[in-house]
């Protein structure tokens, strides 16, 4: 028997089907020969790998001499080795959505890794857009409009109450519970115009979104040190003043995974004191029906917004801050309970 690996001689037309091609031996290359003249030793398949690289070849199933194996090698040969990174592929694009439907944990990875890297990459497009005004609070309309699509992504429904409010034509400081965040989703759901959020100065050093809260004109300050926070949120209450600029503060000061709320810091009520301005206290409900740090939970799920009434500070003095401070996370903590609750029972099943 001839065959052409055997390299002898072309096999007869009539007593065997027409060779199918291998696929790295292009059917042009043999089209213009006569039947029946004799090839030369083929050379290996060009596709096959250049000497040196590594690669998986498949078995071949009748042995690897016999009639079966030389026409399967002939078939398949070349085009079915897979590299050791094809495999590696293959083998990511299987264990991955596995991974992902069956582990929680994994799932919650997945989901922040998303939710940082979506961040990140919106911000680099941002960033060019805000430029063109420089630093200026109404680039902050500009990453809102970026971000409010993110809830959808990720199946949260947002309910807000308590729109009239907002109702205020003249400046304010809106304080508001910080769970993880993910609160950035309820901020841009109900950011009010020319409001800028007070947030650590870790934050502008986080590459793309760093540089996009600059030009929006987020206010950093630097938590290690007391004097300086102090001293930018003073001068923060002039900027509100002058420039009609809203300011948007988390009073506990940290994220607060617990399902409750920290102490209140006295930053943001020394600062509506100091510029006389109301405070606006937003309050979100827990998000534990679906996201959990601590159990590497994250479904889908519904969260609501309140916007309470604001209080007002006209004639209040830095004395009053202890207590103004009190009473405000006093209201904001049985709201928070209340609608905690109240969510938890509307979607007893955490939306999943
Ligand atoms: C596409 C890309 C999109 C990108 C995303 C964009 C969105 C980004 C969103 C980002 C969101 C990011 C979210 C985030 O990053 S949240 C983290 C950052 N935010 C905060 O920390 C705000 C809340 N913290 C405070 O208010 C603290 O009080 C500060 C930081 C000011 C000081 O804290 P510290 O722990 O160091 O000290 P202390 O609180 O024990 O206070 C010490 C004393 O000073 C008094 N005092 C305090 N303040 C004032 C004042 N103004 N004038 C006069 N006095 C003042 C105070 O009464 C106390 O005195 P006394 O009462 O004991 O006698
Ligand atoms: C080249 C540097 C790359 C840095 C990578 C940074 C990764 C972060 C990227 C995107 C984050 C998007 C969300 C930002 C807005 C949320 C801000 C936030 O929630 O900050 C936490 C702060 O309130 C309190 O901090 P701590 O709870 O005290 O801790």
């Amino acid at each position: 028997m001839v065959t052409p690996e055997g390299g002898k001689g072309a096999p007869s037309s009539a007593s065997h089907p027409p060779q199918a091609p291998s696929l790295c031996s292009h059917p042009s290359i043999l089209a213009g020969l006569p039947t029946g003249l004799s090839l030369p030793p083929r050379a290996p398949p060009p596709c096959s790998f250049p000497k040196g690289q590594r690669g998986l070849r498949v078995p071949d199933p009748a042995g690897g001499n016999g009639l079966l194996g030389g026409h399967l090698r002939a078939i398949l040969g070349g085009a079915m080795e897979i590299t050791v990174a094809q495999w590696v592929l293959i083998l990511f694009l299987i264990i991955v959505p596995l991974l992902y439907e069956w582990s929680a944990s994994f799932k919650y990875f997945c989901k922040m890794t998303f939710y940082n890297g979506w961040i990140l990459t919106l911000a680099v497009l941002a960033i060019p857009i805000c430029a063109v005004r420089g630093r200026n609070v109404e680039n902050m309309k500009i990453l809102r409009f970026m971000l409010l699509h993110i809830k959808y992504l990720y199946g949260i429904k947002i309910e807000v109450r308590g729109w009239e409010n907002f109702n205020i034509k003249e400046q304010y400081v809106v304080v508001s519970n910080h769970q993880s965040s993910l609160d950035l989703l309820g901020m841009m759901e109900i950011l009010p115009g020319r409001c800028v959020p007070i947030a650590k100065r870790e934050l502008m050093y986080a590459g793309t979104v760093g540089l996009a809260c600059w030009l929006a004109g987020v206010i950093f300050i630097n938590r290690k040190k007391t004097d300086d926070a102090i001293s930018v949120m003073s001068e923060a209450a002039q900027t509100m003043i002058k420039d009609d600029v809203r300011v948007w503060v988390f009073p506990e000061g940290t994220r607060n995974h617990d399902g409750s709320m920290l102490p209140f810091k006295r930053g943001a009520f020394h600062l509506a004191v100091q510029a006389q301005v109301p405070i606006i206290p937003i309050v979100m409900s827990s998000y534990r029906d679906f996201y959990s740090k601590k159990e590497k939970k994250f479904s889908t799920g519904k969260c609501m917004v309140r916007i309470l009434p604001r209080i007002e500070t006209r004639g209040l003095t830095a004395d009053d801050v202890p207590e103004l401070t009190e009473s405000v996370r006093r209201t904001m903590l049985s709201a928070f309970l209340e609608m905690s609750g109240e969510a938890r029972d509307k979607d007893p099943g955490g939306g999943q």
